[in-house]
């Protein structure tokens, strides 16, 4: 008997995508039945082969696709599976209905049984075998999945790290595009910075050149100068000679108008004499020809007037001499007057020339003048450029600048009884910029950027400092501090005389002009917000002079009145200070800073010392920050202006103090010796500067380490008891002025 025929077509195959190659297993349509059955061609070893021929190959499939593949073998295996199942299950069918027919029959022949026995071992080997591929393959199968689980997992973990490391490859390329992009602006920037460079150069020559033409200028313009000055002293003197000429002729002239009057007066007189004396002499000579008349009639009429006619005849003579000689004195006297008049007309044409002449010298002066005129507004003219040119050298160079300060004598100081201790040479290369300072009998010589001598006002230092303030408004950071033995007007210098206009200090006069240029910079498009804060540092910790608590300085407070953490200096990547916690006033005129300024003093600590009746006893800081914005360029600035009054050294022994007073001294000594080690190890240029050795130093770290254009007062008394300190101040001030700090740099940017 023949079974039913199971079609069985399997086709297990594995493709390899990368290889193009596909590895596969058919099998024919095969009909199992009984002995015609050639058997199953998917045997064991056939699937091993596969199996072992795909993990041979399985390197060379990526994850992904050996993946999808084995998801695709897995399919087909439980296909497979399946089918062996469908033909395990007919086999069985099969098998039982071989059984029932073998049992309904009951006529079976040995051979019949024998064939069944066959069939029936046959099947059931087939049925072992295919219970043990089935067995093999779910084994197998079981594996697969593990291993397409772990594949799964490895995948997720790939995709995973595939994801991370895109996002890294993302980052990094953003990085790469952001740091070519930064190498871009800053080769930009460096060869903006090398044009710049050589245009400084440039400049620097051509300034150096400048500085030369008019050095040259200027001592052609001094020769000059002093050349018209002689040939003014010369015409001067002409001049006074011409003026005491002039007032000798003029004098002669006066004389010789008076004799010319006198004169005229006396012809008058002659001539009304002339004229009396000619009306005598008609009336004479009438009378004579009266008399001849009577005469003649007489004559005729009788000889006995003979006698009388011979008397009126000598009379008559008597008479014409008389006339004759009135003749001659008249005629002497109009010669007299010719005379005069002469000499009169001689003196007025030396009047005019002398006239002229004065009228030409006094051209000539004013000439002389105008050309002094010319030649002062030149010097000056030059003297400023030269100022002008030597700040730019110092901000180039990047030196701090030095400006020293001499206070007038007070009214209970006594001048030195040997003269006056400190002297200012008058050398053209040192006038306005040396001190001499005598002690012992030694002379010392110093040159700073600018000397002011006690007869300085107020307003003469500040007109120095102002573009130094203005600067702040372009975005620099500037820094000005005055330094001195105390008493020696370091407050009245910064600060001013309160309630005399006129002595305002420089802080205000500063605000004033910031707050001027911040209005008239308006109508370009620029608007500037400011902030003020005011600090002193007293006996080494920081007192906040704006704030409203001001019990326990050194410590804030929190509302509750527990102490906080104190102030604490810090400073940014761009050389700007902060102190945490301390109050920052938005201002907006002059008149709420100077509001600011009187509540901040008012806060300081000052006391009575021995050698001042007002003693700063800190170090006040005062900071006004600038930041503008110009509208129609979006240009942004930020500038600081740090004005720093600091405490007075003095001398214990001199101070006599005492108790808190002691304290406070020791403290100001010590900060300020901080101060000179910094000064002394950037004049060094050491490696280590120590900054942090004074909050006062760390505080100033970046006006003298960094980038700020900084200025330093040293202000000194003219008391010759004081003159040591003096002396040590000044070496100090020149240990300042050789210090390079770097060139200022200006923030500023363009607003995003
Ligand atoms: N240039 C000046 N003209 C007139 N008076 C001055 C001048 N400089 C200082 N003074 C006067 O000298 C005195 C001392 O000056 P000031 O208080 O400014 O000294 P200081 O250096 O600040 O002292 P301290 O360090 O003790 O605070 C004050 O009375 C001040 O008015």
């Amino acid at each position: 008997m023949v079974g039913p025929a199971i079609n069985v077509r399997t086709r297990l195959s594995f493709s390899d995508v990368n290889g193009g190659e596909e590895l596969c297993l058919t099998s024919a349509p095969t009909s199992i039945a009984g002995s015609e059955c050639g058997g199953i061609e998917f045997t064991k070893e056939d699937v091993e082969a596969l199996l072992n021929e795909k993990l041979k190959r399985k390197d060379r499939f990526n994850l992904k696709e050996k993946c999808d593949n084995m998801v695709e073998y897995i399919k087909r295996l439980k296909l497979c599976i399946k089918w062996f199942q469908e033909l395990e299950y007919s086999y069985l069918l099969e098998q039982r209905k071989l059984q029932d027919e073998l049992e309904t029959s009951e006529i079976k022949s040995s051979e019949m049984e024998m064939i069944v026995k066959n069939k029936e071992e046959e099947l059931n080997s087939i049925i072992v075998e295919l219970r043990k591929n089935n067995a093999f393959l779910r084994e197998k199968f079981t594996q697969e999945e593990s291993e397409k689980l772990a594949a799964v997992e490895s995948l997720t973990k790939e995709k995973e790290a595939r994801l991370i490391m895109e996002r890294s490859q993302a980052s990094i390329s953003e990085e790469l595009a952001r740091a070519q992009r930064e190498l871009s602006s800053a080769n930009q920037k460096l060869s903006s910075l090398n044009e710049m460079y050589k245009r400084l150069q440039d400049y620097i020559t051509s300034l150096q050149q400048y500085n030369g033409k008019l050095h040259t200028e200027l001592s052609t313009a001094e020769d000059d100068l002093k050349r018209v000055e002689k040939e003014k002293a010369a015409m001067v003197e002409d001049l006074s000679m011409i003026k005491g000429e002039l007032a000798l002729s003029k004098a002669s002239q006066d004389e010789a108008l008076k004799q010319k009057d006198a004169m005229l007066n006396e012809v008058t007189c002659l001539r009304r004499e002339i004229q009396q004396v000619r009306d005598d002499r008609d009336r004479q000579l009438s009378l004579v020809q009266t008399l001849t008349d009577e005469v003649e009639n007489c004559r005729e009429s009788a000889e006995k007037y003979c006698e009388e006619l011979d008397e009126m005849k000598a009379k008559a003579n008597e008479l014409e001499a008389r006339c004759s000689s009135q003749s001659i004195e008249l005629k002497t006297l109009q010669n007299h007057l010719a005379a005069a008049e002469n000499k009169l007309q001689v003196s007025d044409l030396t009047a005019m020339e002398t006239m002229h002449e004065f009228e030409d010298q006094r051209r000539l002066v004013s000439e002389l003048l105008a050309r002094l005129g010319d030649a002062e507004t030149k010097l000056m003219e030059g003297e400023m450029l030269r100022k002008k040119l030597h700040n730019t050298i110092l901000e180039l160079k990047g030196n701090i600048r030095v400006f020293c300060r001499v206070r007038p004598l007070l009214p209970d100081e006594r001048s030195s009884p040997e003269g006056n201790f400190i002297s200012y040479p008058s050398s053209v290369e040192s006038l306005g910029r040396g001190i001499n300072l005598v002690q012992n009998g030694q002379r010392h010589s110093f040159t700073y950027d600018k000397v002011f001598a006690p007869e300085a006002t107020q307003e003469d230092v500040f007109v120095e400092i102002s573009q130094l303030v203005q600067s702040a408004l372009d975005g620099y950071k500037v820094c000005i501090f005055a330094y001195g033995q105390t008493g020696s007007g370091k407050t009245y210098t910064m600060m001013g005389k309160t309630g005399f206009l006129e002595e305002k200090g420089l802080i205000p006069r500063s605000l004033e002009q910031i707050f001027q240029t911040r209005q008239s910079l308006q109508p370009q498009g620029w608007k500037y917000d400011m902030q003020v804060s005011m600090l002193e540092i007293y006996n080494e910790t920081i007192h906040d002079l704006l704030s409203s608590n001001r019990s326990a300085p050194d410590v804030l407070r929190a509302e509750n009145g527990s102490p906080l953490k104190p102030y604490s200096i810090k400073h940014d990547a761009n050389g700007n200070t902060q102190v945490s916690d301390l109050t920052v006033v938005d201002v907006r005129s002059a008149k709420e800073v100077s509001f600011l300024l009187q509540e901040a003093s008012r806060s300081r600590s000052v006391g009575k010392t021995q050698m001042n009746e007002q003693s700063s006893r800190s170090h006040f800081v005062f900071t006004l920050k600038i930041s503008g914005v110009n509208e129609s360029t979006d240009q942004q600035v930020q500038g600081v202006l740090n004005l720093i009054d600091l405490a007075g050294s003095e001398r214990l022994s001199k101070s006599g103090s005492t108790g808190e007073r002691l304290k406070e001294t020791q403290a100001i000594n010590r900060s300020l010796s901080s101060l000179s080690d910094v000064i002394f190890a950037l004049a060094k240029k050491e490696e280590h500067v120590p900054f942090r050795n004074s909050k006062l130093t760390y505080l100033l770290q970046p006006c003298l380490g960094g980038d700020s254009k900084t200025l330093m007062f040293v202000n000194i008394s003219p008391d010759s008891s004081s003159a040591n300190e003096s002396l040590c101040s000044l070496r100090f001030a020149a240990r300042v002025n050789a210090c390079e700090i770097g060139t200022p740099r200006r923030l500023t940017n363009t607003r995003p």
